[in-house]
């Protein structure tokens, strides 16, 4: 297994009665990248989730997590991961520090790391309320933490947007943010919320009718940005040592280019400034989500 595969799903199939629900599903997540999991309600998402748990067995198929194979080496397999499936189970009538506490107590984790999950969470005082007085957004950082008490090195998370407002969901990815950083941790989140899954992964991978199908065009361009330059003529050489000519438009005094990853858009940048081109302004281009729908779900509805 490849040093940079955290996780490694392999033609999964699942069947409830006569329903085939997961068919040849395969993907990788690789160390220290966000992946969002999208696709309709029913496409399969949970399925696959609970099978990366353990949770729900394949018919057939393999899934290896940090190179251990979850059917053959249950434990092992499974103590390198977490997972949010549904809403947190916590005890709303204890506090939150309890709740942490109790956990902590029946995994054997040292004080240190309860220490440090504790500050993970950011709720400060309000630790030491019931967790039936907490908020939806509160719930979670409570819940996300004591999945990680155990240090996983792959966390699962099932819709952990649902219920959360704008500032819920920009919170939440500072956090994963922070994981990724302080952690080593690689996550895999399902969502059927494009725009949502937008703003939290660094990689989409899509499901539908229980098949993985190729990552729209669309969804490739979340890294389209819009250039305003002095002199668009001039920066086309730049443009194009940079970005597939196939996905780059010219707008009068305007460049829209789709480029494969950020730091794509950091080196032309410094190309443009060593040439004397002036970027005049600079935004994202938004994605019509809409058409992404089109394009993921359009025809693939056998
Ligand atoms: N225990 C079960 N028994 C029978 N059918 C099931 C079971 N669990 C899931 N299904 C069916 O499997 C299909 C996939 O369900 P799954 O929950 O994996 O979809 P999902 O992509 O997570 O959907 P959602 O976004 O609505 O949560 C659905 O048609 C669902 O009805």
């Amino acid at each position: 297994m490849n040093k940079n595969v955290v996780v490694v799903v392999e033609k999964l199939n699942k069947s409830y009665g006569k329903r085939h629900i997961l068919k040849d599903v395969s993907f990788e997540v690789n160390k220290n990248e966000i992946v969002g999991f999208i696709g309709p309600n029913g496409a399969g998402k949970s399925t696959t989730m609970k099978c990366l748990c353990n949770l729900v067995i394949p018919e057939s198929g393999h899934i290896e997590i940090c190179g251990v194979d979850v059917q053959k080496e249950k434990e092992k397999a499974l103590a390198q991961q977490a997972s949010l499936i549904e809403s947190p189970g916590l005890y709303q009538d204890m506090t939150g520090r309890q709740n942490i506490h109790l956990i902590a107590k029946m995994r054997n984790i040292s004080k240190t790391r309860v220490e440090e999950i504790e500050e993970f969470t950011q709720l400060g005082q309000k630790l030491d309320i019931k967790v039936s007085q907490y908020s939806m957004g509160m719930k979670q950082r409570l819940g996300l933490a004591i999945a990680l008490l155990s240090k996983p090195k792959f966390l699962i998370l099932d819709e952990p947007t649902n219920g959360l407002d704008p500032g819920g969901i920009i919170g939440l990815r500072n956090t994963l943010e922070q994981l990724i950083e302080k952690e080593d941790i690689s996550i895999l989140f399902s969502s059927h919320q494009l725009g949502e899954v937008e703003k939290l992964a660094d990689r989409i991978i899509c499901i539908n009718n229980g098949k993985i199908i190729e990552t729209p065009k669309a969804i490739e361009e979340r890294f389209s940005y819009i250039l305003q330059l002095s002199s668009v003529e001039k920066a086309k050489p730049f443009v194009e040592s940079v970005a597939d000519p196939e996905k780059v438009e010219y707008i009068s005094d305007s460049v829209k280019i789709a480029f494969k990853d950020q730091d794509s858009l950091s080196e032309l940048l410094c190309k443009l400034i060593k040439n004397d081109i002036l970027v005049l302004d600079i935004h994202r281009a938004e994605m019509d989500i809409e058409s992404v729908y089109k394009e993921v779900y359009g025809e693939e509805n056998d």
